[in-house]
């Protein structure tokens, strides 16, 4: 399977701040969900995929190149929203349109008119007068003009009402309907990951925890619950963000499958309960367990 997208120990150091040897790939054809909590390091991460900032070390290689030999080729097959949408907010749609276009060389004018008008964005407004979901919109269709064959949003969904959003998911999954092209995305509204991705990507405070396909993810982990008074000291050493409730307590593992046996027991007497988790629940165990 062919890579679209290969970071390797990326660093990238401010002063309160450092990312911590970020290493991903993301093959040609799916789409992964970069997730974590505010402040986690997902923008620094794309912005450095994106060559907008300059990074301590590591490598990032797109369509097996990189910036310093290709930049001009890697920035016409990207398409890219970001955080803020930075346009000319005096100008109208047509005219960002006409401006933007020039940029590229595989520019497909009837296609961003075809996702405007489904996007029911009108071209003669001009852009300080679109809301917020609006903009987000305009940016999706002028990423999507150029053709790209890798997409990367950076939280392309938050703050947006749910039917926005799931028109917006829609469109990324048409996007990977054509094996081609690849989507990277941040977000920290994990029901999206959950819903679209084929790889998640977990980021706490500038380090990457996990990054793996999401049904093996999904597949493995398992939140477990012990009964208020029982004590399973093999097991509690390989939960995650154990917290005490009205049942006992409660963590996450990944190392269910190898325990069986040994919880078998247990299980039976119904003093340990096995449940299916979520993207959701893992980052929040995660992100505890850190604290
Ligand atoms: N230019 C900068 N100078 C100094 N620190 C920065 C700069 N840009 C980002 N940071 C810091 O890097 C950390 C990670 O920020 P980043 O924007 O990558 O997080 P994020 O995961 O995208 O968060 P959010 O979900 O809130 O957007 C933050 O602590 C932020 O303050």
């Amino acid at each position: 399977m062919e890579n679209i997208l290969e970071i390797s120990n990326l660093r990238k150091e401010y002063e309160e701040f450092t990312l911590k040897d970020v290493s991903l790939t993301l093959p040609r054809g799916y789409i992964m969900g970069l997730v974590g909590p505010n402040g986690a390091g997902k923008s620094t991460t794309i912005k450095a995929i994106m060559n907008l900032i300059n990074y301590d070390s590591g490598k990032i290689k797109i369509f097996g190149r990189d910036y310093e030999n290709h930049e001009e080729e890697i920035k016409n097959r990207i398409g890219y929203v970001g955080e803020e949408q930075f346009f000319y907010e005096d100008m109208s749609v047509k005219w960002m349109e006409k401006f933007i276009s020039q940029h590229y060389i595989q520019w497909d004018r009837d296609e961003f008119y075809n996702l405007l008008e489904r996007f029911n964005v009108s071209s003669t407004k001009k852009v300080q007068e679109l809301s917020k979901g609006m903009r987000v919109k305009l940016s999706l269709a002028l990423a999507l003009a150029h053709n790209p064959e890798l997409l990367i949003l950076d939280e392309p969904t938050s703050g947006l009402d749910p039917v926005i959003r799931s028109e917006i998911l829609k469109i990324l999954l048409e996007v990977i309907q054509d094996e081609n092209k690849s989507v990277l995305f941040s977000t920290h509204i994990t029901e999206d990951i959950e819903k679209i991705a084929d790889y998640v990507t977990y980021i706490i405070d500038g380090e990457i925890i996990l990054s793996a396909p999401k049904d093996d993810i999904l597949g493995k982990w398992k939140s477990i619950h012990i009964k208020t008074g029982y004590e399973i000291p093999e097991l509690n050493s390989k939960l995650i963000g154990i917290e005490k409730n009205f049942f006992g307590i409660s963590g996450l593992t990944d190392q269910y499958e190898s325990m069986k046996s040994m919880l078998k027991p247990y299980l039976e007497k119904d003093i340990v309960r096995v449940e299916n988790t979520s993207i959701d629940q893992i980052l929040i165990s995660f992100v505890k367990e850190e604290k």
